[in-house]
């Protein structure tokens, strides 16, 4: 489009659509009606839920909870099932903990479950946040940090997630052993910010941030449940969603390293191993991601939701052994 025409466009644009309460109309800046409070647009953006504001919420669960959990659990998309195998169950849906956000995804029932498993007193988020439905980094976390406070030592997550590589299947479980955090190398890291020395040090390694023993203990735990043959071990790519990924994507992915692609987990991950909680994570591989233009199997949710069911027996019986092998002051 040449320059010319341009100008005879925006000429008759404006005949047909003429300005109205236009700010170059008058002069100077012009005052914005009922938009709030000015601070909200014009500062960086602050964690509100400060240390002190996270005790506040540890301590409101403390008055209403007899558990003293040493091991978090936070289910993925459709494996909310977990819960079904905590005994002596204290149930807190998110929208009555003050100051807490709340679920609004299928298949993540949006409560946190006390009680016990294998004899040990564990925390359970039926439901997470992710960054896709809007929340950001803080609220995404908000959840472990609250487990800190409560003293939790082991954080145990699961998603669901896209295998890469030609040899998974869908229904099979990946261990992370590491992960590629897409959102976090391009300056969206939970841990941006004033560092509260409280939490952490500023600055952390996440060489080992999957920790190899609970790694190792995992994969006697699938042995024994009969979950061994479907288990893997491999990279998560943690993407921002909520669209599944383009053919072109998926296959970068691949060659960058990546046998699974989601969309939560890591910004969790991260916050616990700042704090010095020992992460152990997995996926559940509910689709494999479309590597070529005629795949007719593109992903959906619903499908997700589904493979989850068909998982979930095995999967609450391994994750049962599993938090029976944790040793609760190993590091
Ligand atoms: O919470 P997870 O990571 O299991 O959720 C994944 C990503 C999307 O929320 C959803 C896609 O089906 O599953
Ligand atoms: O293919 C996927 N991509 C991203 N997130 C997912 N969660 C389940 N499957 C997928």
């Amino acid at each position: 489009m040449s320059t010319q025409t341009v100008l005879r466009y925006n000429g008759s644009a404006e005949r047909h659509f003429p300005r109205q309460n236009s700010l170059s109309e008058k002069s100077g800046p012009q005052p914005l009606k009922n938009i709030g409070n000015v601070a909200d647009f014009t500062r960086p953006q602050k964690n509100k839920y400060t240390y002190e504001v996270v005790e506040g919420i540890a301590k409101w669960l403390q008055e209403r909870t007899s558990i003293k959990p040493k091991i978090g659990i936070i289910c993925g998309t459709g494996l909310g099932g977990l819960t079904d195998e905590i005994t002596d169950k204290e149930e807190f849906p998110y929208t009555d903990i003050p100051l807490f956000p709340s679920s609004t995804v299928a298949g993540h029932a949006g409560k946190l479950v006390f009680g016990r498993l294998e004899d040990k007193e564990v925390i359970c988020c039926s439901g997470r946040f992710h960054y896709y439905e809007g929340y950001n980094n803080y609220q995404v976390t908000l959840s472990i940090r609250v487990m800190k406070i409560l003293g939790v030592t082991h954080l145990v997550m699961s998603n669901a997630a896209g295998g890469l590589p030609s040899d998974y299947n869908v229904g099979d479980i990946m261990i992370l052993k590491d992960h590629i955090n897409f959102i976090g190398m391009a300056g969206g890291s939970p841990l941006r910010g004033p560092n509260d020395e409280r939490w952490g040090e500023r600055f952390i390694s996440t060489t080992h941030i999957y920790n190899k023993e609970m790694r190792e203990q995992a994969k006697k735990a699938a042995e024994e449940c009969g979950l061994g043959p479907y288990l893997k071990e491999g990279v998560y790519c943690m993407v921002g969603g909520p669209n599944f990924e383009t053919v072109a994507e998926c296959r970068m992915l691949k060659l960058l390293g990546g046998d699974a692609v989601g969309m939560s987990t890591v910004a969790e991950s991260l916050v616990a191993a700042h704090s010095g909680i020992t992460v152990f994570a997995f996926s559940l591989i509910t689709n494999m991601c479309c590597m070529e233009y005629d795949d007719q199997s593109p992903p959906n949710h619903e499908e997700h939701l589904m493979i989850g069911k068909q998982r979930t027996a095995l999967i609450q019986a391994w994750v049962r052994n599993l938090v029976g092998k944790i040793q609760l002051n190993q590091a």
